[in-house]
């Protein structure tokens, strides 16, 4: 199914090329999931005869891959009600995603095991927080479980495979995590930032001074900080957030409103460039014309140009609304 800081010194280049920033002006594609970890333990608990049904004995990564793309109308799925629940929901969700071209996404969620086994080209892309990470107060403080890590590397060592990780994060947490020798492509702060598999640059090169409401933003969310105890500000290098998952439950109460007054600023002043979204225990502002919908459609256009086809199977694993492209 597809499912659900601290300041930093920036650490990217900017390095315009064919693989140049991706472009705004484009409708999103991409669709969220749940959590990997939670679809993990869900496979590892599945019974060693449903494990059999694989033409061959599965290994990590198409284990992970199988728990994602098991037919809501096979018997796999009528066994476990959980997993039949939740790609019944992940249909619904695909039905929404509008088809721009790319492979038609419910007709990936209903594939079998086999299709990843055939495909000559598949694309996996990962959220962080909330599905490779679990979600804990301190964001330097969620860190992907070891295990997850190796099966993402291991799935990236296959040649038939491109693996991307795109998040919200900030460039200098997500490089930590994924070394150039992963071969994991990386896109940070939601699309501004990225990082092609092999290499260690970075490409992108926004930042805070290109934005007339990044100042302005920032002093809202301090006082949102000074008004309910124990709330913070994650400034990254051009995103910002404010946290309340500390502040239970003074922050859920107000969260809704502040975003309504940041999103009003923002409307009162004409910045148009300027989206504020709420995410879990955050109001985030980022600009406009990011979002992990196009960072997925320029993930899918380069492999297109490599390959001379579009990917012929594509997951896209998420667990916010950020990752259904909004
Ligand atoms: O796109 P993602 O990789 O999922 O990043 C989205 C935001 O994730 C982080 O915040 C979330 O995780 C924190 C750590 O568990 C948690 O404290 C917070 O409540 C969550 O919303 C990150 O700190 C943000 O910068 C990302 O935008």
């Amino acid at each position: 199914m597809i499912k659900p800081k601290e300041p930093s010194t920036s650490s990217g280049t900017s390095q315009k090329s064919k693989d140049a920033e991706p472009s705004g002006a484009q409708d999103g594609a991409a669709t969220g999931a749940s959590s990997l970890s939670e679809h993990k333990a869900e496979v590892d608990t599945l019974s060693n005869e449903q494990i059999k049904r694989e033409s061959s004995p599965p290994g990590t990564s198409e284990t992970i891959l199988w728990s994602f793309t098991s037919d809501p109308e096979s018997s796999i799925a009528r066994s476990d009600s959980e997993l039949q629940m939740k790609s019944k929901e992940a249909l619904r969700i695909a039905e929404k995603v509008p088809n721009r071209g790319l492979p038609n996404l419910k007709q990936i969620l209903l594939m079998t095991p086999d299709h990843y086994s055939t495909a000559r080209t598949r694309l996996l892309v990962f959220d962080y927080d909330g599905t490779l990470a679990a979600l804990v107060p301190n964001p330097s403080q969620a860190l992907a479980p070891q295990e997850i890590l190796t099966a993402l590397a291991e799935l990236a060592t296959v040649p038939e495979n491109a693996v991307w990780i795109v998040s919200g994060r900030e460039r200098k947490f997500l490089e930590e995590l994924f070394p150039v020798s992963s071969n994991i492509g990386l896109f940070a702060e939601h699309g501004a930032y990225h990082r092609l598999p092999h290499q260690s640059a970075w490409i992108g090169d926004r930042a805070p001074t290109d934005y007339p409401w990044w100042t302005a933003m920032l002093s809202r969310m301090q006082t949102f900080t000074a008004t309910i105890p124990g709330s913070r500000v994650e400034v990254k290098d051009l995103t910002l957030v404010w946290h309340y998952r500390a502040s239970q439950p003074e922050g859920s109460i107000v969260a809704p409103a502040y975003r309504f007054l940041l999103e009003a600023v923002a409307a009162q002043s004409g910045w148009i460039d300027c989206k504020i979204s709420e995410g879990s225990c955050i109001i985030e502002a980022r600009p406009s014309a990011i979002n992990k919908g196009f960072a997925v459609q320029f993930i899918v256009a380069r492999m297109e140009r490599t390959h001379g086809e579009l990917p012929e199977f594509l997951l896209c694993v998420g667990d916010d609304v950020t990752d259904e492209g909004k």
